[in-house]
């Protein structure tokens, strides 16, 4: 760990779901494809049940939590989200309540039938907008407060200022394993949902002074409106630890494919590319549009010689959004 990272999220209640540091990996044959240096941070492989970045931030959001004497744990999400399901197992995990504020429809695969199978509690609502989620779910915790219990709202993604700390971690946890490998990285490259592993990413660079430069491939909202809250993210993460820092916007280039969530056939076709190739699975939502747009990008020379692509989960999309996949690469 850096020890400046180290020192500074030391007076951060944090609590320990990652037991290990998730390896650094090269993909020769991706990289023999490209032309370039490939590496993958599995941050797919973080441990606590489907594993993903969301339980980097849950280290000190639930942390925080417990600090601040939470039983229950609200947090919210589409019907398919990652970030909701691995919240909800992180809380149980820990003793705590936990309900689910999620949007759209019910539908018994991927995270939602984990959500079942493990016996937690959502509500889902057939809404369209964030904001509409939110209002329920603060319903959902004034529910909570007349029967006397104490819940704890975490965002959409675990976005906000204490969540990013998870990724603010991840990069000093980063640079002493490149330091010890010898190796230099041009650029890092994240899938970009809710912003917060980005900017936690763009925070814990300055804050190491490490020379790589990230790059955000959007899968859903994107552009300025985008940018703007990544960089609020980072600069009120770094308001927290007390730190004054000058951040530098990072490149951040939509890969949607038109919106949050439609399913492509080239990112289908891309998932059975590197499956195969490297025996990685991506997901149809996050990772596999943010490796559609490495590859996009690497091939234009636009990403440097040596790439690290940050793996940041999401498998159970595959299950949610197979039949889908199935039918784009005609085989169903
Ligand atoms: C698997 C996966 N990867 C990447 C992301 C993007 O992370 P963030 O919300 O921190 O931008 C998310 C959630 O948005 C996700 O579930
Ligand atoms: N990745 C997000 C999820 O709900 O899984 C959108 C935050």
């Amino acid at each position: 760990m850096h020890p400046k990272i180290g020192a500074l999220l030391a007076k951060f209640p944090r609590i320990e779901l990652i037991p290990w540091e998730t390896p650094i990996q090269y993909l020769p044959r991706i990289s023999e494809m490209l032309g370039v240096e490939v590496y993958v941070k599995r941050d797919d492989l973080t441990g606590l049940g489907i594993g993903g970045n969301k339980v980097r931030k849950l280290e000190f959001l639930l942390g925080d939590a417990l600090a601040k004497g939470a039983d229950t744990i609200i947090t919210m999400g589409a019907v398919h989200s990652n970030h909701a399901f691995v919240t909800a197992l992180a809380a149980k995990k820990l003793g705590l309540d936990v309900v689910l504020v999620l949007r759209g429809k019910e539908t018994l695969k991927g995270n939602y039938l984990l959500d079942k199978l493990m016996g937690i509690e959502t509500r889902v609502y057939d809404v369209e907008k964030t904001p509409d989620l939110i209002l329920y779910a603060e319903k959902v915790a004034k529910e909570l407060e007349e029967q006397g219990k104490k819940p704890y709202i975490i965002p959409i993604g675990g976005a906000s200022p204490v969540g990013t700390l998870g990724y603010v971690r991840m990069v000093g946890e980063l640079s002493t394993q490149i330091s010890s490998l010898g190796l230099k990285f041009d650029t890092i490259v994240d899938a970009v949902g809710s912003g917060g592993t980005l900017a936690g990413i763009l925070l814990g660079l300055e804050l190491t002074k490490l020379e790589v430069e990230p790059v955000g491939m959007a899968v859903g909202i994107f552009g300025e409106k985008m940018m703007q809250k990544v960089v609020d993210l980072a600069r009120e993460s770094a308001k927290l630890l007390g730190v004054s820092v000058e951040l530098k916007e990072p490149r951040i280039y939509d890969y949607s494919f038109g919106a949050y969530g439609k399913i492509v056939r080239e990112v289908a076709e891309l998932i059975r590319l590197v499956g195969t190739k490297e025996g990685i699975l991506l997901d149809p939502v996050y990772t596999g549009k943010a490796f559609y747009g490495l590859m996009d990008l690497a091939k234009k020379g636009e990403l440097g010689e040596r790439i690290l692509f940050i793996h940041t989960g999401g498998m159970p999309g595959i299950f949610h959004y197979g039949e889908d996949m199935l039918r784009l690469l005609n085989l169903q």
